[in-house]
């Protein structure tokens, strides 16, 4: 059933790059700049972005993650980086901690697309959750750290021709924030092409 919670109008997404090396100054943060390209060329719905680079550290990234739905009301929250093995990997921890629904078939899913790119896919432990608040809801998203996964989980594989080999992980997203209340969210289906049942579509917005 989909909920009314949330009449905020203005689709507003977190982004969230959690990297050692890149909130330390060692590089450059090509996380965001990687994930609002994305956004960029595929979303036609207006929206805004909230962006946070921050270390590998859990309560840092729990706290990061509930100002951002709690504070900010962003309604998706996609983050990059820290999903792998190694021990200071914790953001599917923290984002576990912070969720009230575990959306499991997501990390699932993402694995599955990122088998088409390399065999390591299976390393990152990527998840989703859905955080509720009293009046307010947002899908929190996990991506892996590397900034070329961005484009290859969000959305997929395309021959020469625009043709889809493997589908992206973001066709599943607009219909998800549909059913916890948030804004109706539409997608260039040249770069991804959102499904919905058809009892959920609505008349192109112009
Ligand atoms: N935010 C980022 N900006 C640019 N490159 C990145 C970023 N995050 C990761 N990378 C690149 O992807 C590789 C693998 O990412 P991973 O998340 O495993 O990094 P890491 O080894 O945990 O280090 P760190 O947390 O310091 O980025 C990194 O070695 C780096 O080359
Ligand atoms: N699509 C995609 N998925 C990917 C990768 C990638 O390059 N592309 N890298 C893998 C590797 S090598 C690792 S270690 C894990 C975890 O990465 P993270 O710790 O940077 O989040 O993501 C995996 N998933």
């Amino acid at each position: 059933m989909t909920s009314n919670l949330n009449n905020d109008a203005t689709l507003l997404i977190g982004l969230v790059s959690v990297s050692d090396r890149a909130s330390g100054g060692v590089y450059q943060d090509q996380g965001i700049p990687a994930l609002q390209d994305w956004l960029a060329r595929t979303l036609t719905t207006p929206f805004r972005v909230e962006t946070r680079l921050i270390a590998d550290e859990g309560a840092q990234i729990e706290a990061t993650l509930k100002e951002l739905v709690d504070q900010q009301r962003c309604h998706l929250v996609l983050t990059t980086g820290g999903t792998g093995p190694a021990r200071r990997d914790v953001t599917p921890e923290a984002t576990l901690a912070v969720g009230t629904k575990e959306m499991p078939g997501f990390g699932e899913q993402m694995r599955q697309i990122s088998l088409h790119f390399v065999p390591t896919a299976i390393l990152s432990r990527q998840t989703a959750v859905i955080r509720e608040t009293a009046d307010h809801a947002a899908l929190i998203l996990n991506l892996p750290g590397q900034p070329k996964a961005i484009a290859e989980t969000l959305g997929g594989l395309k021959d020469a021709e625009g043709a889809t080999l493997v589908g992206g992980i973001f066709a599943a997203i607009p219909y998800c924030i549909d059913l916890i209340g948030g804004p109706y969210m539409e997608t260039d289906p040249a770069q991804c092409k959102a499904f919905r049942p058809k009892s959920a579509l609505r008349a192109p917005a112009n």
